[in-house]
Order: structure tokens, then C-alpha cells, then sequence
């Protein structure tokens, strides 16, 4: 994707309405590109319901593809995956295309850094300004060779090492992609991989490893920190995954329906995995009205329907310790109290200027042109509420710069929903990474299908 405005596709999000209904949202993200990964690396069949066919999903399946695995798509909407085996990841013909994947690119280069081949890793304009040496710097002590543009950027080749050393390593930022890059590296190095997580982040890796069959433990320390610790020379044994809905694509339609007067929505299937779900409880401590209904285990992980009904939020001060728990939420948390009584607080959110796009900034420029009363910090913003009126929206001739992050573009489409004259952003695109099915699920849930 590139930012060439004859390809941009922009759109107006308008008041529709309220939400009302019942929607489902599509697979989770980071549990289908692992269902890709890990089956790729099993031996034998792992099927798989519900994956995310979003572009992200579909960079690892035809980077998994390009290295031995056949990865296919059945008429019944599941896919099929048979393994090459954990040592058995083939040389790649050509670069390997991330798109906009961080997730991708970074487990991959865990992947690639413990086998003897050589990958070259591209990506699009967004994904090439982002860091990759928080993970080139602990893959190189496994022995692994990396070339990159300065800064650690993509392009870059990884020349994979043949006598792989395990890696012992503290994590100096809260990334799961970090640590799951060291733990897929760990998969064909001989010896004991370790991760010493200060900062719990999501577990799906964790969690899958086992279920895959790997003799991963995780011990708990007192102050929290979990050490995680993984055999290498790992068999992998397919599964049959069902993959629950995303937590983080159900947001946008969560703040929709607690910020639009008279919706009432229920949307099915979320996945509420506690290292994955702290929007929900940040969002019920602002006043919204969010019930889980029907809770159970989909997959080994814990699924909900929530229904979610218009509130009166209040602001808050957002605890920096539940972040990583809902580091992604970050862009429509601000849209939700940006229709609060008071003032929110966020700290703690360095994290968000390394994603897509720099969350923060470009979060308060577009807020700011939508009419909200935002002050960005370091590390956060703090945004004064309108107790429930509608945001102005943007002006005719102004644009909410998406700067190729599917995020800021459904946080905005969703500040739209609530405005007095709607929100034009620039780009729809980068949308399909993660929830291809966004913008018919609005036109489900406003009754305009
Ligand atoms: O491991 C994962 O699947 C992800 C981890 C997070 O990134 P960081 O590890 O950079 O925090 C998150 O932002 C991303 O959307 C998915
Ligand atoms: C940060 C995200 O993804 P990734 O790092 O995989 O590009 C995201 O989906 O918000």
C-alpha cells in the first residue's frame, strides 16, 4: 500500500443512527497468524476455523507458503495447513512481503534466524519506518546475520543461523511480538530458550506452543515477572484450531454503540483473553454498560457476547499497568473519551508512537480536527469530554490523515458515527489488515444493510 492520493480511497462516516442488533466479528489477529505459523511448523494436517482472512494474516500464510508449508483455503470457509516440521522451513525463491505487518515480519525473523536459509523481508511504506532491532538485537546472539537499512528498518536480510545457541533474554520493552520471535527462534535451537517477561503481554504464543505439543513452562515470580522457558528441537503435533473473534477488531463497535444515543448491540463471540480484554473493564469503569453474556472457552481461550448499550461515560485516569492488555485499543479508547464528562488521562503509551503510525500524534491532530479538546504528552494524551454531545466532525474540505493505519481509520469512521456532520478520513484501505468486513458490519448494525 503506498500513500499515493490516486489510490487513496477516502470516506465521510456519518450519524447512521444507533447500533442495534446482533454482529460478529471476524477471527483474532495474533491467534491466526500463529495458527498459520505454528501449523506450518507442525508435521502433518492442522486445521483451522475462523482465521482472519484480513492482509496481515494473508502476508504470513503466503510467506509460510513460500517457505514449504501448503497453506490452502477450503470451499467451508476453513483452512488447511500441512507442516514442513520445526528444521524443515524451506529457502524462500523471492523477498518475503509483509504488507503492513509488524506481527508478520517480526515472528517470521524468529522463524528464519534459527534455520539454515536466507530471507529478504519488504514491506510497505508504513511498515519500513518501523523498529525491527528490538528483535535483530536477540536473534543475533543465536548466531544469525541481519543486513537492514540504518535504524534496523526493512528492508532486511536474515541470514539464519546453522549451529543455532539458545537465547537468554530479558524483555526490555512489553512486546509480545518480542517475545514470541525469541520463542519461535527457540523452536529449532538445541537447549533451553528463555524469556524473562517483566511486563506480562498477550500469551496466545504461550498458549498455543503447548497446545501444539512443545514443553514450554512459564514460572511466576513474586513482582510478577514471568520466565518463560521453552525446549528446543521442539516436534510440533497439528491441531484443530477454532479461532475466536477478535477483541481488538470488537472494540471500534463496543466505544460505536456506548457513544451513538439508543444503540444497543450485541456482538458475538469475543475473544477475552485477560492479557487481551482490559478495554472492557477501562471502558465499564467509565460508566459504559458492557455485559458478558454466555461466557465459555472457545479454543482454550475464554469467548464472550458482550451486549453493549449507549452510557454516560465519566473520564478516568487510565492505569499505566493494563497497556499491554490493550495496547492496540489505545485509538478508540481516545474517541470514547473524547464523549466523556471530564478529562481522561492516558500515560504510559510510548509504545503506540512505533506502531502503524505514531498513535498519539496522529490521534490528537485527527481528534483535534474533529473538534475535541486533546493535549498530547510524551507518553499519553489527556482529552477534555464533551459529557455526551456530539463532536463537531471535520470540516468539508478537511481530511483525518490515516497515515496507513488501519486503527486511526475505524477509531475515526467510529468518531464519525457520533458527530453532528461526519468524519471524512483519507484512506479506507488499510482497513482490510485487520477487519475486512468493517464497514458492512456499520452498515449491519445502523440497519442500513
Ligand atoms: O504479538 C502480537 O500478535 C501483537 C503484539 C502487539 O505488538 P507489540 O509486541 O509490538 O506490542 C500488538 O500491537 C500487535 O497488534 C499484535
Ligand atoms: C500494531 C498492530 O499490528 P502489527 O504490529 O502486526 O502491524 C495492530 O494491529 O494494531
Amino acid at each position: 500500500m503506498s500513500h499515493d492520493p490516486a489510490q487513496m480511497r477516502p470516506r465521510r462516516f456519518s450519524a447512521q443512527g444507533p447500533l442495534t442488533g446482533r454482529i460478529r466479528v471476524p477471527g483474532d489477529k495474533s491467534i491466526s497468524h500463529r495458527s498459520i505459523m505454528l501449523g506450518a511448523l507442525a508435521v502433518g494436517e492442522t486445521r483451522v476455523t475462523g482465521l482472519l482472512e484480513g492482509e496481515d494474516v494473508l502476508s504470513t500464510a503466503a510467506a509460510m507458503r513460500a517457505m514449504g508449508a501448503t497453506i490452502e483455503r477450503q470451499a467451508n470457509g476453513e483452512w488447511l495447513v500441512a507442516g514442513v516440521g520445526v528444521g524443515g522451513l524451506l529457502q524462500p525463491g523471492t523477498a518475503l512481503d509483509m504488507g503492513n505487518s509488524g506481527t508478520s515480519t517480526r515472528l517470521l525473523m524468529g522463524l528464519v534466524a534459527t534455520h539454515p536459509i536466507t530471507a529478504c523481508f519488504v514491506g510497505d511504506a508504513s511498515l519500513s519506518k518501523r523498529p525491527m532491532g528490538r528483535v535483530i538485537d536477540p536473534l543475533t546472539q543465536t548466531g544469525a546475520r541481519f543486513t537492514s537499512y540504518p535504524g534496523g528498518r526493512l528492508p532486511l536480510i536474515v541470514e539464519g543461523a546453522t549451529t543455532p545457541v539458545p537465547l537468554t533474554y530479558r524483555l526490555p520493552v512489553a512486546s509480545a511480538q518480542v517475545k514470541s520471535a525469541i520463542l519461535l527462534a527457540g523452536l529449532n535451537t538445541p537447549g533451553t530458550t528463555t524469556v524473562i517477561e517483566p511486563v506480562p503481554t498477550r500469551d496466545h504464543s504461550e498458549r498455543m506452543l503447548r497446545g501444539f505439543g512443545a514443553d514450554l513452562s512459564v514460572e511466576l515470580e513474586s513482582d510478577g515477572t514471568r520466565i518463560i522457558r521453552l525446549a528446543g528441537e521442539a516436534e510440533l503435533k497439528p491441531q484443530t484450531i477454532t479461532v475466536p473473534g477478535d477483541p481488538s477488531s470488537a472494540a471500534f463497535f463496543a466505544v460505536a454503540a456506548l457513544i451513538v444515543p439508543g444503540s444497543d448491540l450485541i456482538i458475538e463471540n469475543v475473544g477475552l483473553n485477560p492479557t487481551r480484554a482490559a478495554l472492557f473493564d477501562v471502558l465499564r469503569q467509565m460508566g459504559g454498560a458492557i455485559e458478558e453474556l454466555d461466557r465459555r472457552d472457545v479454543g482454550g481461550e475464554p469467548v464472550a457476547d458482550l451486549r453493549v448499550r449507549a452510557s454516560a461515560l465519566t473520564g478516568i485516569e487510565v492505569d499505566p499497568a493494563v497497556v499491554p492488555a490493550m495496547v492496540d485499543e489505545f485509538p478508540v479508547l481516545f474517541v470514547a473519551a473524547a464523549h466523556a464528562r471530564g478529562r481522561t488521562v492516558t500515560r504510559g503509551l510510548e509504545e503506540l508512537r512505533v506502531k502503524e503510525s505514531d498513535r498519539i500524534t496522529v490521534m490528537r491532530v485527527a481528534l483535534e480536527l474533529a473538534g475535541a479538546n486533546v493535549t498530547e504528552t510524551e507518553d499519553g494524551l489527556i482529552i477534555e469530554g464533551t459529557d455526551g454531545a456530539p463532536l463537531p466532525g471535520t470540516a468539508p474540505d478537511a481530511r483525518v490523515a490515516t497515515h496507513l493505519d488501519h486503527r486511526i481509520a475505524m477509531a475515526m469512521a467510529v468518531a464519525g458515527l457520533a458527530s453532528a456532520q461526519g468524519v471524512e478520513v483519507d484512506d479506507t484501505r488499510p482497513i482490510a489488515t485487520s477487519f475486512p468486513v468493517f464497514e458492512a458490519l456499520i452498515a449491519t448494525a445502523t440497519g442500513q444493510a
